[in-house]
């Protein structure tokens, strides 16, 4: 198995930057209903698309994508693996920018239950992995398979249902002239028949699951970096309760603890842990989101919220394996990368 991605943070965060323009007077009605914003990539980027749940496993030991000495063993236990609880796959993914070919057949499966970090040097493409994941961007060449359907195209095609995924950008991302009740709530509002009432009470308990209370009437620029952060997970996470099925949902997040202290790290991190299904949050209920991706470049957010990491570097996956093999590998790549080495194959 080899997987590689690249991440573009600046050019969504450019696409968010763009729709900001709408004021709040700039909202308005259809059928009683507050609408918030009218642009349709607005709620492709916020929203999800969907899978039903199945058995998860994480029964992955570290291997070397390129090592031809792979034990024998572990190619045959890939080989037998079940498939049925895979909700992602990324199959020889490539993507350019220009002249940079930046992925370079990337292959990975994301399962149902997993924590997953992706890792590698600055300009990798790690989150141009989770924006292809996510349907902001399509791939050059290879294949996107949801729940064992193939994707065509980008998000908006629709055409893919069963898997919520949904992207945690890494500045938060949230709409500056909208509340944060209305930054939480938007997806709702947008796309539910749920009353506003009702929508307002869920914000409060999904708020409150991330630790914030009182905040429902703040605009984001009266908010700290850790707080925007709580904010936009409590929006990943909110979902329509009134729907006979709730459908699983992946959660991408890119450097979620980037540019936060030690503490205000954590606490997020927590967060991360705590809205997976084999976590808990504030209230003690289990959280609903059946398999996370995290990218990041933080130790503490390697060691504290993920169990299996991808290491992406010169456009694949070079390397995987569980967070204790991370700090004992005697691969050079992730030796260097782990002691933030200047020594080794990695050059800057
Ligand atoms: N939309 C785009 N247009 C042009 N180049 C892009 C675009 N998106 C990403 N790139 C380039 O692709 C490369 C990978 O970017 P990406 O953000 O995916 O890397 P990354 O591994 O997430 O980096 P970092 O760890 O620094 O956040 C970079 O050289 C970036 O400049």
């Amino acid at each position: 198995m080899s997987t590689s991605m690249v991440s573009t943070t600046s050019s969504t965060m450019l696409s968010f930057t763009s729709c900001r323009g709408s004021s709040r007077s700039s909202r308005f009605s259809i059928s009683g209903r507050k609408r918030l914003s009218s642009c349709s990539w607005e709620r492709n980027i916020v929203r999800a698309c969907s899978a039903p749940p199945r058995n998860w496993g994480n029964r992955f030991s570290a291997i070397e994508t390129n090592d031809l000495s792979k034990p024998e063993h572990l190619i045959a236990a890939r080989e037998l693996e079940d498939e049925s609880d895979v909700l992602i796959e990324c199959r020889d993914v490539h993507k350019s920018f220009g002249e940079k070919h930046i992925l370079r057949g990337v292959s990975f499966k994301i399962r149902h239950g997993e924590a997953v970090g992706i890792i590698g040097p600055s300009g990798t493409g790690k989150s141009t992995v989770l924006k292809i994941i996510a349907g902001l961007l399509s791939p050059d060449k290879g294949e996107v398979f949801i729940r064992g359907r193939k994707r065509l195209g980008l998000i908006s095609d629709e055409e893919i249902s069963g898997l919520r995924i949904g992207l945690v950008f890494q500045s938060a991302a949230l709409f500056d002239s909208l509340t944060v009740r209305e930054n939480v709530g938007f997806l709702l509002y947008e796309n539910s028949s749920m009353s506003e009432d009702k929508i307002a009470e869920l914000v409060t308990q999904n708020l409150a699951a991330v630790g914030l209370k009182g905040v429902e009437d703040r605009m984001p620029s009266e908010l700290s970096g850790g707080m925007k952060k709580r904010v936009a997970l409590a929006r990943s996470i909110i979902c329509d309760n009134t729907k006979d099925a709730i459908e699983p949902e992946v959660l991408l997040y890119d450097e979620p603890t980037a540019g936060l202290d030690p503490i205000a790290s954590t606490v997020v991190e927590d967060l991360i842990r705590s809205v997976h299904l084999k976590g808990e949050d504030v209230l003690g209920k289990p959280g609903n989101i059946a398999s996370y991706v995290v990218v990041t470049h933080q130790h503490s957010t390697i060691r504290r919220a993920v169990n299996r990491l991808l290491f992406l570097y010169e456009g694949k996956i070079v390397w995987e394996g569980t967070t204790d093999e991370f700090t004992t590998s005697t691969n050079p790549i992730v030796s260097q990368f782990a002691a933030g080495s200047l020594d080794g194959p990695i050059k800057y």
